[in-house]
């Protein structure tokens, strides 16, 4: 089944099953946040989100499917281009930006990218592959909240930009990047990465990948691929939270409650490792997202 005919069948089950149970709306201390449109059982699925931009982790490249970050099985699928891919439909859905991005050297930019441990570089450079392959407009994140950022952090992302530019010219593809890719383009894009980003782990589905997650977080490699969605950027955090977000086999994400909801409750996830002490949490969310948490866990000092 095609990647579209799929889409088409997800909205209309997502029709036939009514209005989704949440609205985004106004906080009074934390800018937009996601609530609860009637009561909502613990278990209940709130909806799924699909990623609007997605990448494999660097070590994983020929591991997860380029398209969907689905880990590979056994021999199967297609590896051809130097990338692999778990079925046709991905192949199809990927092959504008696919066919740009494999005709780029990009060796200065993973040169860049693994001596500083960065990896939002490379969603940046995917995302101006799906803008120039026409797969999606050069402002699809403007929408989302963008990271508070420090002069010293914008000169790195300007000399990124310098980079990642030189790299897109070397490959002829310099009208293509005249419409939108500016310095300010790949900083207002970075700025909404950093804060909405995702790390996605998959929920091992078979022995085989218990196997392979039991190998791959030896090698600290828990992580299939990180990806943005619409969505799921709303939800605000809570270090108790009482919904989370989780992903089954592909970059698929479900947003699920963890306990009952009342209508009108605020939904949250929570954005770090929530068994961290409460000095950890806050220093992680101070630096990582800009706000200091004063969820009733952190009030508490638990
Ligand atoms: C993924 S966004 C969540 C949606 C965001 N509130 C918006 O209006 O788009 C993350 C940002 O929301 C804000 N935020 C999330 N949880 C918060 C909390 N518990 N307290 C204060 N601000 C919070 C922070 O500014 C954070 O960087």
């Amino acid at each position: 089944m095609s990647l579209l005919l799929r889409r088409l069948l997800n909205t209309a089950a997502a029709a036939a099953r009514g209005p989704l149970p949440i609205r985004v709306a106004l906080t009074d201390t934390a800018g937009r946040g996601v609530f609860a449109t009637r009561p909502i059982a613990a278990g209940e699925v709130l909806h799924s989100a699909q990623p609007l931009v997605s990448h494999p982790s660097r070590s994983l490249l020929h591991e997860v499917c380029y398209s969907c970050l689905r880990r590979k099985a056994g021999k199967g699928g297609d590896s051809s281009g130097g990338c692999y891919f778990c079925s046709d439909a991905c192949r199809q859905h990927a092959q504008g930006f696919h066919g740009i991005e494999k005709n780029v050297d990009w060796s200065l930019l993973d040169d860049h990218c693994s001596s500083r441990g960065l990896k939002y570089p490379y969603m940046v450079k995917r995302l101006a592959c799906m803008v120039i392959s026409g797969a999606v407009a050069a402002d699809c994140l403007d929408i989302l909240q963008p990271a508070h950022l420090h002069q010293s952090i914008i000169t790195e992302m300007e000399e990124e930009f310098e980079l990642l530019d030189s790299t897109f010219r070397k490959a002829g593809f310099k009208e293509e990047l005249a419409t939108f890719f500016t310095k300010q383009w790949y900083i207002n894009v970075l700025a909404r990465i950093r804060v909405n980003a995702f790390r996605i782990e998959l929920v091992a589905s078979s022995y085989e990948d218990l196997l392979s997650s039991a190998i791959a977080s030896v090698a600290c490699d828990a992580s299939v691929g990180n990806a943005v969605y619409m969505l799921p950027s709303f939800y605000n955090h809570d270090c108790d939270p009482n919904t989370h977000i989780v992903w089954l086999e592909n970059a698929d994400a479900k947003l699920k409650t963890l306990r009952d909801i009342d209508e009108g409750e605020e939904l949250c996830i929570c954005y770090i490792d929530a068994s961290m002490d409460v000095n950890a949490r806050q220093k992680i969310l101070a630096e990582g997202f800009g706000f200091q948490c004063r969820c009733l866990r952190c009030l508490s000092g638990d």
